[in-house]
């Protein structure tokens, strides 16, 4: 169906997409090429929410050569009127012969109709082209339109022996440099940065996206903390700068008071224990164009992501230590009373980072 060239140009519209990695939320990451007798006439990528699309980019840049070329676009093209005008109708107006998209866009505003208006115009139109890498790019967009939550991500630093921190809290630094400067990089794609107040209380972080030299760089991610019992301090790093929310299940009215003085955002979303409903927070956040989210939190968080359900890719360091008995664990998940109730793995990606192993792994589904 495919030829030996459209793997080639859809290939190279997918690197032109990671050119948006950390700068089109709340949209899509999307590139885009456009080929005439063969070659390369005009190419782009989407870069930030409200300037135009990769298709708007490479049809500029190809003028008249866009007249009978091939148009590779890693997502659908779209057909709503948004910020921005359709690009679909960008593309017929140029006089494409044929559209080829990675897959179809899960937004319901357009979900397949871009595709049909380009037909209906008689353009030869294709879909599914290395379509799973296109939606790696794009979990976060894909979880948000089809699902109404982020794609959450949990990073979690261990021992070889599983352990997270000593037994009194002490976790600095289980990981080397190299595996520290990577976890920039995810930091650094991702609309929100969630903790809890377990880590805010024992390590006071930031969970800001920094250079090597400690320096803020590039869009900062909200920095969202479950706090059930509003234990907080104003003082508390995360809080500094503003960017910041707090979600907690029940306070006392002078605890709210003296958060809200310090300019800090309140969300009250109990479970139904009066702790916070995780499924919920999720919910806001997506309601708020939240794609992707990074957990950097403690095994009591940990636990009840995973245990819910919520977590949809984990981001694992291993460091060539061991911390003993009693020191903190990963995940404060129930105990299991068979061995059917137990969470499987599968294991998408590992490589060796400085000294350390890091595991990318996915809570197994049962293939239908
Ligand atoms: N095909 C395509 N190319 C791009 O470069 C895109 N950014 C999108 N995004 C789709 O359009 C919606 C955003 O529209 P506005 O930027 O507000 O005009 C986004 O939700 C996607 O459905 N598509
Ligand atoms: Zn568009």
């Amino acid at each position: 169906m495919f030829s030996a060239l459209d793997h080639q140009m859809m290939a190279r519209a997918l690197r032109l997409a990671e050119q948006g990695l950390y700068t089109t939320t709340p949209n899509p990451r999307v590139g885009c090429v456009i080929v005439k007798d063969g070659q390369i006439v005009g190419e782009g990528a989407h870069l930030k929410a409200g300037e135009p699309h990769a298709e708007v980019h490479a049809l500029r840049q190809a003028g008249n050569l866009a007249q009978g070329a091939d148009a590779y676009v890693t997502l659908e093209p779209c057909s709503h009127h948004g910020r921005t005008p359709p690009c679909a109708d960008a593309l017929i107006k140029a006089g494409v012969k044929r559209v080829v998209a990675a897959m179809q866009d899960p937004n319901p505003q357009v979900a397949g109709s871009g595709l049909q208006r380009l037909q209906a115009q008689g353009i030869a139109v294709q879909s599914g082209l290395l379509e799973a890498q296109a939606r790696s790019l794009n979990a976060g967009f894909i979880s948000r339109m089809t699902r109404r939550r982020p794609f959450v991500r949990s990073k979690i630093a261990a021992s070889l022996d599983g352990a997270t921190a000593l037994q009194n809290g002490i976790s600095q630094w289980i990981t080397g440099p190299e595996a520290r400067k990577d976890v920039q990089h995810w930091r650094a794609q991702s609309c929100v940065m969630l903790t809890g107040i377990g880590t805010v209380l024992a390590d006071d972080p930031q969970l800001s996206v920094r250079d090597e030299a400690g320096e803020l760089q590039g869009r900062q991610p909200l920095r969202v903390i479950v706090d059930s019992h509003l234990q907080i301090s104003p003082q508390a790093r995360i809080l500094q700068g503003g960017n910041a929310l707090i979600v907690y299940g029940s306070a006392s009215a002078d605890r709210i008071a003296a958060l809200c003085q310090h300019g800090v955002e309140l969300m009250h979303l109990p479970d139904h224990q009066s702790r916070v409903s995780l499924d919920s927070l999720l919910e806001l956040l997506a309601s708020r164009g939240i794609n992707e989210v990074m957990v950097e939190a403690g095994a009591t968080l940990n636990g009840a992501l995973l245990h819910g359900g919520l977590i949809d890719q984990l981001i694992l360091y291993y460091a060539p230590k061991l911390l003993g008995a009693d020191a903190r664990g990963m995940f404060g998940l129930p105990m299991l009373q068979s061995m059917a109730a137990r969470i499987d793995l599968d294991i998408t990606d590992m490589r060796q980072i400085g000294r350390d192993i890091r595991l990318l792994a996915t809570p197994h589904s049962p293939q239908p």
